[in-house]
C-alpha cells in the first residue's frame, strides 16, 4: 500500500495524508513521531498536545479539558477533533501525523463524519504495560497525568476504548504494528521500514548547480555511496559531476578520472569501477588513489564497446551494435575473455547482469 493519497482526502480544498498513530500511554508515540517529523517531511499533531494548549490558552473548555485529563478520560470528539482540524488548517504541510487519536470509537467516527478523511494506514506502538508505566514515571515533563493513579486509569480506559480502534482498522489491513519495547533507536529503524516500504514517492535531492552539466548522453554509475556522472562517455570534451548520498552534496569529478572516461563504464558491486576504452579496446579500473585508469586487458573485440554490466568478478560488454556480448573475467589471472551470442536474429537492446550470476 502507498501513501498515495485518496482524493477524498480534501481538507480545505488540499489533499491530504493522515496517519493515525496509537499505542498505550508511554509507549513512544510522541519520541518517534518526532523522527518521522525529521525523516519524511510530515507536521506533527499530537491531540494530548492541542488539548493541554487549549488549557494553557485560557480557553472556556479549559477547566472540563483538565479535569477530563487528570482522570484519564477522554475529552468529548468535537472538541478534539476541532483542534486537529484547525491545526491542519493552520499548517502549509499536506501529510499528518495524528497522534493519540483516535482514542476511541466517538474519536474516530467524528472525525471521519467531520473531515471525510480516511487515514493512510495507522502506527500502532505495541508495548507491555510495566514498560510503560516505568517510562511515565520517569518522564519527568511535569505531566499532571503522569502519577501512579491517573496511569492506572489511562491504562483501563486505552484497554477498554482505545484497543477497539486498533482493532477496527486491523480488520480494514490498515495497522502498521511496532515492537515498542526496543530501545529507541531501534524503535525507528522498525518505523523507517514501514515508511520506506510505503512511501512511493521520489524524494528531491539537492539541485545541481545550472550550467555545470549539459543534458547529453549520461552516465551514471553507484559508487562507494556516490553517484559518478558523466554527459559524454567518449574521447571528446566531457562534463563530470559526482553526488554524495550521505551528504546530499555535488562535487566535482577528479580530473583524471574524468579525462579517462573513454567508454562504457560499470561499478563492480558498487566498489570498483571498470570502463572499456571503446576507440583501444582496452579494460581499463579506476585507482582512486592516483587519480587515474589502469589497464587490465586489451582485446580489438572490444572496440566500439557500447554498453557494459559489472558483477560477480565479471564484465559484460555489448559489442558490434548488439551482436554480441564480450564476458571478461576480470578476477581471473590473467584476465579471461569470451563471447556470448544473443539468439539467431535478436540483437542485445541492454545488458543487466542479475544477482544470481556466480563466478564459476
Ligand atoms: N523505546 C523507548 N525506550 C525507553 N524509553 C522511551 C522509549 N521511547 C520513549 N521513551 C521515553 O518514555 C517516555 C514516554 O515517551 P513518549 O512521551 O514518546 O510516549 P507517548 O506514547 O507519546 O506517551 P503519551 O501517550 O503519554 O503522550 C519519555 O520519557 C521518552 O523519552
Ligand atoms: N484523542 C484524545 C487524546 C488525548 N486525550 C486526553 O489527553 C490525555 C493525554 O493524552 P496523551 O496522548 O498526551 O497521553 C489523555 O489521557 C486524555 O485525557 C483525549 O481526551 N483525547
Amino acid at each position: 500500500m502507498g501513501t498515495a493519497v485518496d482524493t477524498q482526502n480534501m481538507e480545505n480544498g488540499r489533499k491530504v495524508t493522515v496517519i493515525f498513530v496509537l499505542g498505550g500511554p508511554g509507549s513512544g508515540k510522541g519520541t518517534q513521531c518526532a523522527n518521522i517529523v525529521q525523516n519524511f517531511g510530515f507536521t506533527h499533531l499530537s491531540a494530548g498536545d492541542l488539548l493541554r494548549a487549549e488549557i494553557k490558552s485560557g480557553s472556556e473548555n479549559g477547566t472540563m479539558i483538565q479535569s477530563m485529563i487528570k482522570e484519564g478520560k477522554i475529552v468529548p470528539s468535537e472538541v478534539t477533533v476541532k483542534l486537529l482540524q484547525l491545526a491542519m488548517q493552520e499548517s502549509g504541510n499536506d501529510k499528518f501525523l495524528i497522534d493519540g487519536f483516535p482514542r476511541n470509537e466517538e474519536n474516530r467516527e467524528t472525525f471521519e463524519s467531520v473531515t471525510g478523511i480516511e487515514p493512510e494506514f495507522v502506527l500502532f506502538f505495541d508495548c507491555p504495560e510495566e514498560e510503560m508505566e516505568k517510562r511515565l514515571l520517569t518522564r519527568n515533563q511535569g505531566r499532571e497525568d503522569d502519577n501512579l493513579e491517573t496511569i492506572k486509569k489511562r491504562f483501563k480506559v486505552y484497554m477498554e476504548s482505545s484497543l477497539p480502534v486498533v482493532a477496527y482498522y486491523s480488520l480494514k489491513d490498515k495497522v502498521r504494528k511496532i515492537d515498542a519495547a526496543k530501545q529507541a533507536e531501534a524503535v525507528f529503524e522498525d518505523v523507517k521500514a514501514i515508511f520506506n516500504s510505503t512511501t512511493e514517492e521520489w524524494e528531491k535531492v539537492s539541485s545541481l548547480r545550472v550550467g555545470r552539466f549539459s543534458r547529453e548522453t549520461t552516465d551514471a554509475i553507484g559508487w562507494h555511496g556516490r553517484l559518478c556522472m558523466v554527459n559524454v562517455k567518449g574521447d571528446t570534451a566531457k562534463q563530470g559531476a559526482i553526488y554524495s548520498a550521505e551528504q546530499d552534496l555535488w562535487g566535482d569529478m577528479k580530473e583524471g578520472m574524468l579525462s579517462g572516461w573513454r567508454g562504457p563504464a560499470a561499478a563492480m558491486d558498487e566498489e570498483m569501477i571498470y570502463l572499456v576504452d571503446e576507440s583501444k579496446g582496452v579494460v581499463r579500473k579506476y585507482n582512486e588513489e592516483t587519480d587515474g585508469w589502469v589497464d587490465v586487458v586489451e582485446s580489438d573485440r572490444l572496440r566500439g564497446a557500447q554498453q557494459m554490466a559489472a558483477r560477480g568478478g565479471r564484465l559484460c560488454v555489448v559489442c558490434k551494435d548488439g551482436s554480441e556480448i564480450v564476458v571478461v573475467d576480470v578476477m581471473a589471472s590473467p584476465p579471461q575473455m569470451w563471447v556470448v551470442e544473443p539468439p539467431q536474429g535478436f540483437n542485445v537492446a541492454a545488458v543487466h547482469v542479475l544477482p544470481r550470476m556466480s563466478r564459476t
